[in-house]
């Protein structure tokens, strides 16, 4: 049976309801069964309204009890670069993680420590709730910092069969959307990368050259904030994904453009911040518009252990600024500072819509032992 879905009422064509008879009698007899088949889907979707409802204030009141701004912590494994028989100098309990080495012992207190053994699942089961926020309407950034070479896009990207906090992300995104019969939702994928203090649209028809002094269009994009307080990147590449077979060709189609290079430390090491950009539209009476922000940072370097020199060194202290930026707007709002210096970065620019008291942000936190002492 064909329905047509409006305003909460289900409306069935009269005509469907009548029955031949063998004989071929025509029998129309139906409309108190599907009269009160139309007031239980009635009673229904608006207790699933309600129950929507309720599950977004208690997600707000979840945000408002923990803060928007949650910390997390990886720990990378031993990788055959380094000397395996150094004894782990890490020691890892749920929420803390102390790191000692010939005398100096530091430690860190987080929402929860990912040790050494922890899975792609284990980090994605941590990220899920906040997904079901950016469909609610927030606009939400999870972003993985730490320093070169840790395992910051191991953790958003992963690899084959790996997959990282960004592809199962969209996925989910998919799957969440597909079992909400309440509203229809469509979603857009961006990808930028933030070189050298300039933007870059990773998904450009033309991608302009690897390097800034050769770029032409597609670099250098312009922020612009609209008066509702919304920031905008200018021409920004934004393609609408209707299924998460097109949405994962995009994401691989923007990874490739990253500018990478080779570091003492990471010989695929990133050279940028990489910014993955889902909007979700939620279409109902009124059209809801959020946002989701992955972020891979570049890695927070020491440029003489990374054996930097030339453009490579430029691209490190363009990270480490950018870096500083970053941390300076975090410090200030989980002090509740009046002023949060958004301006100061063309990354924390992008990102002052989508930073901020109603806006959750998980921050992925990743190292390894001994860089960190
Ligand atoms: N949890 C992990 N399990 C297994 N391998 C890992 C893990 N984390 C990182 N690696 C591996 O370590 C290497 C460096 O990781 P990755 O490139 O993700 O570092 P990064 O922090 O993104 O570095 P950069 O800032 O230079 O881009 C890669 O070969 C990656 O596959």
């Amino acid at each position: 049976m064909e329905n047509e879905a409006m305003g909460g009422h289900v409306m069935v064509p009269v005509e469907r309801l009548s029955l031949e008879l063998p004989n071929g009698e025509i029998v129309v007899g139906y409309d108190k069964d599907v009269s009160a088949l139309q007031e239980e889907i009635s009673a229904l979707r608006s207790r699933q309204r309600h129950l929507d409802r309720r599950r977004r204030e208690a997600l707000d009141k979840l945000i408002d009890l923990k803060g928007s701004i949650r910390v997390f912590c990886r720990v990378r494994p031993l990788v055959q670069t380094n000397n395996l028989k150094t004894k782990s100098p890490v020691t890892v309990e749920q929420e803390k993680i102390a790191v000692k080495s010939v005398g100096i012992k530091k430690e860190f207190s987080v929402d929860r420590v990912f040790d050494q053994e922890s899975t792609q699942e284990d980090v994605f089961q941590e990220v899920k709730p906040i997904l079901r926020s950016a469909l609610d309407g927030h606009n939400v950034c999870i972003l993985a910092y730490g320093q070169t070479g840790t395992g910051k896009t191991y953790t958003m990207e992963g690899t084959d069969g790996k997959l990282g906090i960004v592809p199962r992300a969209i996925q989910e995104l998919f799957s969440l959307a597909s079992e909400d019969s309440s509203s229809p939702y469509s979603f857009s994928i961006s990808m930028l990368e933030v070189y050298l203090g300039s933007l870059r649209d990773l998904l450009a028809q033309r991608q302009p050259l690897f390097r800034p002094m050769e770029c032409s269009t597609s670099c250098n994009l312009s922020i612009l904030a609209t008066k509702s307080g919304a920031v905008e990147v200018e021409g920004l590449t934004d393609v609408s994904i209707p299924d998460l077979k097109k949405a994962n060709q995009w994401y691989c189609r923007g990874r490739r453009a990253r500018s990478t290079s080779w570091t003492n430390v990471n010989d695929a090491s990133s050279r940028s911040h990489c910014l993955t950009r889902i909007t979700i539209r939620r279409h109902g009476a009124t059209e809801e518009v959020s946002k989701l922000w992955l972020i891979d940072l570049g890695g927070s370097e020491r440029l003489l252990k990374t054996g930097a020199s030339g453009l490579t060194m430029d691209e490190g202290k363009a990270i480490n600024l950018s870096l500083s930026a970053l941390g300076d707007v975090i410090a200030a709002l989980r002090r509740k500072r009046s002023h949060v210096p958004y301006r100061n970065s063309k990354l924390t620019q992008i990102l002052s819509d989508s930073l901020g008291k109603e806006h959750p942000l998980y921050q992925f936190g990743s190292f390894s032992f001994p860089e960190t002492l």
